[in-house]
């Protein structure tokens, strides 16, 4: 049976559409939203997607109107789409007392701990349920890359190493790469998952590369004057476990670039270059 979307925007760009959905999420019970760019190639069938994650405190809006992405993805034929960062219109104790954990806050995993584990579950949202229900309504392909920002890159790394060969592509920009031990991390896993760290090391990038999850190729861009670091994203860690494991990993550290999206703007024009190259070779 078809689910049904609610249009709530659709707005021109670059010979394509930006355009914003509702629809009910059976899987984090609540209502969501979602963003989607149409480059103008779906006038003459299916294109490839670049999911997109973005990071703390956002929506699906932040990426559509801040990365300046539509312009080279309408070039590229690419078809963008945005989720949200966690389930919303759910009322949980705690759930909006601060910016890095509960709403805008999902982590892209599975909850496992009461309350969140009736609605957190992010994971199954944006690898299984969003992609059924965007195929079921636009002409995406099933050639798929990921990518993301801070908490997104986070949950764009860990999506592909849970299930390789999936996305043709990887790539994140600043991402918390071991959260298992940063404070963002240790706080929303502790809450989402419980004490067991066991359990944590499933949905942790280096804890899963060190486990051998896969060997895809990874690009990630890294600004020097990030104010989170060395305190959070320790983009060192992802360089020893890809290093011990021979995961190829391109890490471009950039001098003077923030966590924003300023940043993500500045360089978002090559990670499309470098999903585009990747989804049209698997094509061939
Ligand atoms: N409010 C917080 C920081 C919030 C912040 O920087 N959010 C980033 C993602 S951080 C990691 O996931 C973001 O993308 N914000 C949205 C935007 O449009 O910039 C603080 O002040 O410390």
């Amino acid at each position: 049976m078809t689910q049904s979307i609610e249009q709530l925007s659709a707005t021109r760009s670059h010979g394509g559409w930006v355009k914003r959905f509702s629809h009910r999420s059976q899987v984090l019970d609540c209502d969501m939203t979602f963003g989607i760019f149409l480059p103008p190639q779906t006038e003459n069938g299916p294109v490839p997607v670049l999911w997109w994650l973005s990071g703390l405190t956002c929506t699906d809006e932040n990426f559509m109107q801040k990365a300046g992405a539509q312009k080279m993805a309408a070039r590229l034929g690419m078809a963008i789409i945005c989720p949200d960062t966690s389930p919303r219109g759910t009322d949980l104790p705690g759930e909006r007392e601060s910016y890095d954990f509960g709403s805008g806050a999902g982590f892209y995993l599975n909850a496992k701990k009461a309350p969140w584990d009736k609605h957190y579950h992010m994971y199954d949202y944006v690898t299984s349920e969003l992609p059924a229900l965007v195929r079921e309504h636009f002409p995406i392909s099933e050639r798929e890359a990921i990518s993301g920002h801070s908490m997104g890159g986070h949950g764009a790394l860990i999506c592909a190493l849970k299930q390789p060969g999936r996305y043709a592509s990887i790539s994140a920009f600043s991402p918390v790469v071991n959260p298992v031990d940063c404070p963002w991390g240790e706080k929303a896993f502790s809450h989402y998952l419980g004490e067991d760290r066991g359990e944590w090391s499933n949905w942790d990038a280096c804890e899963l590369i060190l486990a051998g999850a896969s060997k895809q190729p990874m690009l990630i861009d890294q600004g020097e004057d990030d104010q989170f670091l060395e305190n959070q994203l320790k983009p060192d860690h992802l360089e020893k476990a890809c290093h011990l494991q021979g995961v190829p990993l391109k890490l471009r550290r950039h001098e003077g670039y923030d966590h924003s999206y300023f940043f993500v703007a500045s360089f978002i024009d090559d990670h499309l270059e470098y999903h585009a190259r990747h989804l049209l070779a698997d094509q061939a």
